[in-house]
């Protein structure tokens, strides 16, 4: 790689024999260009290419320390080496605390060690080139990333925080800057809402990567809670000693509450808003297992409303629907919070009783539906009737798991229906079904 230097000195000898010096070097090679005053140096430094500048400060168009603050202010990322004859060292150093890389001695120019020292400042120019392209780089890329960052050093206080850490934390980076990061980093456990040991101690106690636990709420600065999903990594110096530890987190509330939303549509139906046959199926499981080990009974009511098609005939479909969500509002009155009412399809509701006894108790419930159904749903300012005809099965007589318990409940419910509607009737083996 060649090495473009201007030499900016009135002096042509001195000129010359740097030339030469740099000519011949083995540290090269070296391009240079020789100019004798400062106005003409300015000129040539803006069409750029110039990685080094050895400047005279007695120029005929300046003198002194002025020529070198006025190279420096309009060229601060090229490296300048002054040229001082002995009485002039005093200039040369108090440019070397403004700004400058050294200073060359008049007399001294053809040492091997100028060309050596030149190149040494240019390669390390380009070091700290390259070194300023990666930290521009990283500071991007930390800025605009999406997942929010904070670094602490290795007492656990606050030394970074990218924008998305602002925006999710609350706190701005000035203020949150020198805190510890407990203050800033507070999070509970979103079930039980204690608050959970803070991953950066943790990392730092560890030294190694540490994931958040899951359901994992932030409290931001205003108080408000964002659930967050997250890990911490320790951060090692040029020794490899633990540094301090960089936390990444982001925000995971839309993605939770799109997964709730979507559990909550696959296991109900989209009318009455009724667990539908998934979750029932699930329920009537769990409650057969809890049935075995209290030594309780369940009971399943089959519910399908008499002459519902008539409804839907006579008024409308829209009547038939609101008619099927007042029916799905006062069976849900009808029990207690831990049985569950599902809509199993059309005018079919099934009804899980837990916690039972007696067959009385479903007995109880079912004329209770019976009763409470007689009385007219008000639609757009008319009456609609519900009348129904309900079966009752039993565990663990009358089935084993959901799908027996489920038939022998329907085959009751159509021995109901055929019997004459608006009533309810017990499983029994002899029983036909449809
Ligand atoms: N409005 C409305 N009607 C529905 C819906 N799902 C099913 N249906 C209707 O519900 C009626 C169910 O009819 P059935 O149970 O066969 O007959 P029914 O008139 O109730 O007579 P019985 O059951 O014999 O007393 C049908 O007309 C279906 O079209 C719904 O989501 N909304």
């Amino acid at each position: 790689m060649v090495h473009r230097i201007l030499i900016l000195t009135s002096n042509s000898d001195d000129a010359k024999i740097l030339q030469e010096a740099l000519l011949h070097s083995r540290d090269g090679p070296f391009l240079t260009e020789c100019l004798d005053r400062l106005d003409a140096g300015l000129s040539r430094l803006h069409t750029g290419g110039i990685d080094l500048i050895l400047v005279d400060l007695s120029l005929s168009d300046s003198q002194g320390i002025a020529t070198f603050n006025d190279l420096f202010a309009a060229f601060p990322k090229i490296p300048i080496m002054t040229l001082s004859a002995e009485e002039e060292e005093a200039a040369a150093i108090e440019a070397v605390k403004l700004g400058a890389q050294g200073y060359l001695s008049k007399g001294y120019f053809v040492s091997s060690l100028v060309p050596q020292s030149l190149r040494n400042i240019i390669l390390r120019k380009n070091v700290e080139k390259q070194l300023y392209k990666e930290q521009a780089r990283a500071e991007i890329v930390l800025k605009s990333i999406g997942d929010a960052i904070v670094c602490t050093d290795i007492n656990g206080e606050i030394d970074y925080l990218n924008a998305a850490a602002e925006e999710l934390t609350g706190w701005s980076k000035t203020d949150a800057c020198g805190q510890q990061i407990e203050k800033i980093f507070k999070t509970i456990n979103g079930v039980s809402r204690q608050a959970d040991v803070n991953t950066v101690e943790l990392v730092l106690k560890k030294n190694e990567i540490v994931d958040l636990p899951a359901n994992t709420l932030l409290i931001r600065k205003d108080g408000s809670e964002v659930h967050i999903e997250d890990s911490a990594s320790p951060i090692h110096d040029y020794d490899g000693q633990l540094a301090g530890a960089v936390i990444v987190f982001h925000d995971v509330s839309i993605a939770q509450a799109v997964t709730v939303k979507m559990t909550h549509l696959a296991q109900h139906d989209a009318l009455t808003n009724l667990p539908n046959r998934t979750l029932l199926n699930d329920r009537i499981a769990q409650a057969i297992n809890l049935a075995k080990r209290n030594g309780t009974r369940l009971a399943l009511l089959f519910l399908d409303l008499d002459n519902f098609k008539h409804t839907n005939d006579s008024l409308g479909h829209a009547s038939g629907d609101a008619l099927l969500k007042s029916v799905a509002l006062r069976l849900s009155d009808c029990v207690r919070g831990s049985d569950t009412v599902s809509r199993y399809g059309g005018d079919e509701f099934i009804i899980l009783l837990v916690g039972g006894k007696y067959a009385e108790d479903a007995a109880l419930i079912a004329e209770k539906i019976r009763v409470a159904l007689l009385r007219p749903f008000q639609h757009e300012e008319r009456d609609l009737y519900a009348k129904a005809s309900i079966g009752i099965s039993l565990y663990p007589n009358d089935g084993q798991n959901a799908e027996t318990l489920i038939s022998s409940a329907d085959t009751a419910m159509y021995c109901a229906k055929i019997e004459g509607s608006n009533n309810f009737k017990f499983f029994r083996s002899d029983m036909k079904s449809k």
